[in-house]
């Protein structure tokens, strides 16, 4: 069930029906979505769900075989790439190995004939922006793997884009860098009053960067809507499961979990080891996190689920322990049922 994206009114991108089909394969099938200006949203499906041809669409790189791309209201069908005001980023940021720092950021002002001194300002202005004040003057392989993200970042933004868009911008990082360039990534984009579309696979990077999320399958948008609320209320188990959600649970088990709930979905840390929780399940397999003890804990009536413990007490496969349940990690699917915060 795809919601309705919301009209882009008042300015910002519009798709509407969009489809794009390779050798009679439908890679983009029937897509709309909806972007105000200023805003920030993250289309999110796994690997040749199609979301890379339709940011192709967007910056005019691939032509649909049907449906619209407007910007502003202005119907871009025709426009070529450059001419579309937008900037791209991608996932190895694609310096200009030859040129400096400086040298890759005023490419765009270059091509606009800015004069060098407002240029010199701007570059300095981008570079304070991504955190790499006065690197000018560096070779972008002398660079670490984040810092080039940031100088493609500034590049991407130095033109001041009416959309920028990003395809999978953190994901040649690794795990702790692209948590922090996440935040970074949505502090610089909001900073800069930019209008942005990414395009991920990892709902980590989704949730951190996006204020609307929609999610992509098999060339189809499945949901979409606020970021907080298509986290918090997946539609089905496939889209849950998508989004880190590791357990679904059917019939009685998940009305004992959500009363009157058919289906409910758990992210891994919805159960916690807590003495007068108001459950009780036996430990089936305890392995140590960094910070916690992951477990798998079987609870009479619901079933076996994952849960978190404190390296304190390490429960160990057997033990018998008091859980109580995060309502924040629970999700109730197809239904109208939703989980009471206090309870
Ligand atoms: N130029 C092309 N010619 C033929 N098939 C293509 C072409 N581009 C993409 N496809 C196919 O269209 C489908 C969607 O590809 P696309 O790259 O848009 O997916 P994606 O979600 O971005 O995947 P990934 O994250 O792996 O890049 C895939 O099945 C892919 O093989």
């Amino acid at each position: 069930m795809a919601a309705e994206p919301v009209a882009a009114s008042g300015g910002g991108l519009d798709v509407e029906h969009v489809s794009v089909a390779f050798d009679g394969t439908p890679a983009v099938d029937d897509v709309s979505l909806a972007l105000p200006a200023g805003e920030v949203l993250a289309v999110l499906g796994p690997s040749g769900c199609g979301k890379s041809t339709l940011l192709r669409v967007v910056a005019g790189l691939q032509r649909p075989d049907g449906g619209t791309v407007t910007f502003d209201g202005q119907d871009l069908t025709g426009v070529p790439t450059h001419r579309r005001g937008f900037a791209l980023m991608f996932q190895d940021g694609q310096l200009f190995q030859h040129l400096s720092v400086a040298g890759n950021v005023e490419y765009a002002l270059r091509r606009r004939r800015v004069p060098r001194a407002q240029a010199r300002d701007r570059v300095a202005e981008l570079l304070g922006l991504v955190g790499l004040p006065g690197l000018q003057d560096r070779r972008p392989a002398t660079l670490s793997g984040g810092q080039q993200q940031r100088v493609a970042l500034a590049r991407a933004l130095a033109g001041r884009p009416r959309l920028l868009l990003l395809d999978e911008p953190l994901s040649s990082l690794d795990r702790a860098l692209r948590d922090r360039l996440g935040a970074d990534l949505r502090r610089i984009i909001t900073a800069s009053g930019t209008t942005a579309l990414l395009v991920t696979h990892d709902h980590e990077e989704a949730f951190t960067v996006a204020d609307r999320m929609a999610v992509m399958r098999a060339g189809r948008i499945v949901q979409q809507g606020v970021t907080a609320d298509v986290w918090r209320r997946p539609h089905d188990a496939e889209t849950a499961e998508f989004l880190g959600y590791t357990t679904v649970l059917e019939g009685e088990a998940a009305s004992a979990v959500v009363p009157g709930a058919r289906r409910v979905a758990l992210r891994p840390l919805a159960w916690r080891v807590q003495p007068d929780g108001g459950h009780t399940g036996t430990v089936t397999a305890a392995a140590q996190g960094a910070d916690v003890v992951r477990l798998r804990v079987d609870i009479a009536g619901i079933g076996t689920v994952d849960a978190v413990g404190s390296l304190r007490e390490f429960p160990d496969a057997g033990d018998r322990v008091p859980l109580a349940l995060d309502p924040v990690g629970v999700a109730v699917l197809d239904g109208d049922d939703q989980l009471d915060d206090d309870a």
